[in-house]
């Protein structure tokens, strides 16, 4: 079990934590997640601007996670940054095959592509045209990743990987959804040599070392928001000795602003990151949003803007629902 660290003398009442809260819902360039619009609620505390986003769905306890990273990020000790910019892929969502040239002009330089497979309703044949385009695309000396967020069972994982392999994948991410099927899927794909990596299986389990102690991936994919925190994520890094791809949920340039610290705090970072994703948004929060230039995003903190908070204010009715879950998750700390 990794525990948390303490949230030590800087955590905040809840009236200053609600003092500067805003709550925004940003329109997608491209659907994500079967969602079209990303609500997210941002504060400001000593440190500056801090995110909290749990999606919709998720449930008190879970959220309760991500309110420690916004606190600890606005108002904690945070980690010295050892470099100054985050590598990161384009992010393709599951999308039909004709989209993909321009989803991947969105993301400026990026040499790395995750692609989203394994869809819901869809097929492993239109997965394999999506790969097959970000590989027309890319060319031969890009990176190519997929993710299929747990959505295949072992049989359907070991077909579509193998089907996949023409393409030269540099990892395959949460291909099955439980522990024992990843120790099994890599098992059986051990031979054609493309890698595993562990998300939901870091980022919703109560163990998050479960997946490295039971040798189940090659390479762990790491989210501050959802993982409590950079110190904690740290922590995480620092016990399962494993490779790390430090990833987002979606976030706004703030909540990416996290994940670019936790990013740079990591002692050794050889995979670029999924932290490019502000390029799936059409709006953000700030005039400066932290977006891939030439591959890499800036670390640094991100302040909104009065006239995009504005603009992009959530209703009344969904601000109210957001307090409300703030203080729900506060009372859990
Ligand atoms: O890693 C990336 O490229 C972007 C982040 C991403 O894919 C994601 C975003 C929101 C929710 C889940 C996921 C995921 O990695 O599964
Ligand atoms: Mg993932």
């Amino acid at each position: 079990m990794s525990d948390f660290p303490p949230l030590n003398r800087t955590v905040p009442d809840l009236a200053d934590v609600l003092a500067s809260a805003r709550v925004v819902a940003l329109p997608l360039a491209t659907r994500f997640r079967g969602i079209e619009e990303r609500e997210a609620l941002l504060l400001e505390g000593e440190n500056g601007w801090a995110e909290f986003s749990p999606f919709v769905e998720y449930d008190d306890d879970e959220s309760a996670t991500w309110l420690r990273a916004a606190i600890e990020f606005a108002w904690g000790d945070l980690p010295t940054p050892l470099r100054q910019n985050i590598p990161v892929n384009a992010t393709v969502p599951a999308v039909h095959v004709d989209r993909v040239a321009s989803i991947l002009g969105r993301f400026d330089g990026c040499r790395t592509a995750k692609v989203k497979v394994a869809e819901r309703g869809q097929t492993l044949v239109e997965d394999i045209a999506r790969v097959r385009a970000v590989r027309d695309e890319m060319g031969p000396e890009g990176r190519i990743r997929v993710d299929a967020n747990g959505g295949w069972n072992v049989d359907e994982a070991e077909h579509a990987i193998h089907a996949l392999a023409e393409f030269d994948l540099e990892y395959v991410e949460q291909p099955c959804e439980t522990v024992p099927e990843l120790v099994e899927i890599r098992r059986r794909t051990k031979y054609m040599g493309v890698p595993i990596a562990a998300d939901e299986s870091v980022r919703k389990a109560a163990d998050p070392l479960a997946v490295a102690d039971a040798g189940a991936a090659d390479i762990l994919v790491l989210k501050a928001q959802p993982l409590g925190g950079i110190r904690r994520s740290l922590d995480i890094i620092a016990d399962a000795g494993l490779p790390v791809v430090v990833s987002s949920a979606l976030d706004t340039s703030v909540g990416l602003s996290m994940g670019a610290w936790l990013a740079s705090a990591v002692p050794e970072l050889e995979y670029d990151c999924g932290l490019g994703t502000a390029s799936l948004l059409s709006a953000d929060v700030t005039d400066d949003p932290l977006r891939a230039v030439n591959g890499s995003i800036d670390v640094r903190r991100v302040v909104p803007s009065p006239r995009l908070l504005d603009g992009y204010a959530a209703s009344a009715a969904r601000r109210d629902w957001w307090l409300e879950r703030l203080r729900r998750c506060y009372a859990l700390l």
